[in-house]
């Protein structure tokens, strides 16, 4: 059996205005998962419960196969963070960073973290603060990935990255899982490199989880049927899940299988996760349910 790195059981935290949660998902070791869903809907605090950096109101996390937060804090050491408040002081050079981590982490692996760093492009006697954001990003990044981390937990890894530092990255990451030994968990708005890179998709709206499953399942679930506006009938219509009209023609979104005896002269398209969050109105979230 295929052992979970990570196992999240109802986790739930509750703010005096905003409730995330009941969560359930799991990370296989070997895997990645990719966490979307819409601004405010809770990716960084499910990342903060995680690490122990929020306290759940109620649910359990189990790292490693610890589920305490001491015994947590302990397989932490295994764990691979860059987070949007995670930094390093600003006076530090690339080579601080090293001496620093190389004193905390017993695994860190000064070799690869300069060969990331030289990877991408950072420059190495120039201060942290001014570095530029995506730079300072960059030093972030290699030095998650530098210490043989059994998990990488990532929040929105890619925002501040140019295309090619995207790409570089999504490489690295694919290539971090291949021994079967290591997981990574990312956020990203960048809907494009998840459906390339994650395996598993966890889909959260408004706190709710909407989906947790193999990213393939979730898009084979649906397609676009799209059309001259005359062919949109009131039949039609009811079969949709989500309905964007231009002038010329209209895109609905349904599930596949209702979109298996249609008329002619309609196209069929596969969907994407964009297409996905953005067409996904209250029908689609029951349905995904
Ligand atoms: N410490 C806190 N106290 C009260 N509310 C909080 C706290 N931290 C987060 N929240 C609330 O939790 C909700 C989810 O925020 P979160 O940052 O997790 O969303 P997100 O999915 O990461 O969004 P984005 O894509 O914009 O980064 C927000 O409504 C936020 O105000």
């Amino acid at each position: 059996m295929m052992a979970d790195l990570l196992t999240v059981k109802d986790l739930t935290k509750q703010y005096q205005e905003f409730t995330l949660g009941p969560l359930s998902f799991n990370v296989p070791a070997g895997y990645i998962l990719g966490m979307i869903g819409p601004n405010g809907a809770g990716k960084t605090t499910t990342l903060r419960l995680l690490l122990d950096m929020a306290a759940p109101t109620a649910g359990t996390v189990t790292l490693n196969g610890d589920t305490t937060p001491a015994a947590r804090a302990l397989a932490r050491a295994e764990v691979g963070v860059a987070l949007d408040t995670t930094g390093f002081p600003e006076s530090w050079r690339v080579a601080d960073v090293d001496s620093a981590m190389a004193l905390f982490l017993p695994n860190w692996d000064a070799a690869r973290f300069h060969e990331l760093i030289d990877l991408f492009g950072v420059a190495k006697k120039t201060a942290y603060k001014k570095l530029s954001r995506g730079t300072q990003a960059k030093v972030n990044l290699a030095a998650a990935l530098s210490h043989d981390a059994k998990l990488v937990i990532l929040d929105e890894p890619a925002a501040g990255l140019d295309p090619i530092a995207r790409d570089q990255l999504m490489t690295l990451l694919q290539a971090y899982i291949e021994d079967g030994q290591h997981s990574v968990i990312l956020s990203s708005h960048i809907t494009g490199d998840l459906a390339r890179i994650a395996d598993y998709l966890l889909y959260i709206v408004g706190g709710h989880q909407l989906f947790f499953g193999e990213t393939a399942t979730l898009l084979d679930r649906y397609v676009l049927v799209k059309g001259g506006r005359g062919k949109l009938t009131p039949e039609l219509k009811k079969l949709g899940l989500g309905l964007r009209e231009t002038a010329v023609g209209f895109s609905l979104m349904m599930r596949a299988e209702a979109a298996r005896n249609l008329p002619a002269g309609l196209t069929i398209e596969p969907v994407d996760l964009d297409a996905l969050m953005i067409y996904y109105g209250k029908e689609v979230q029951a349905d995904a349910q």
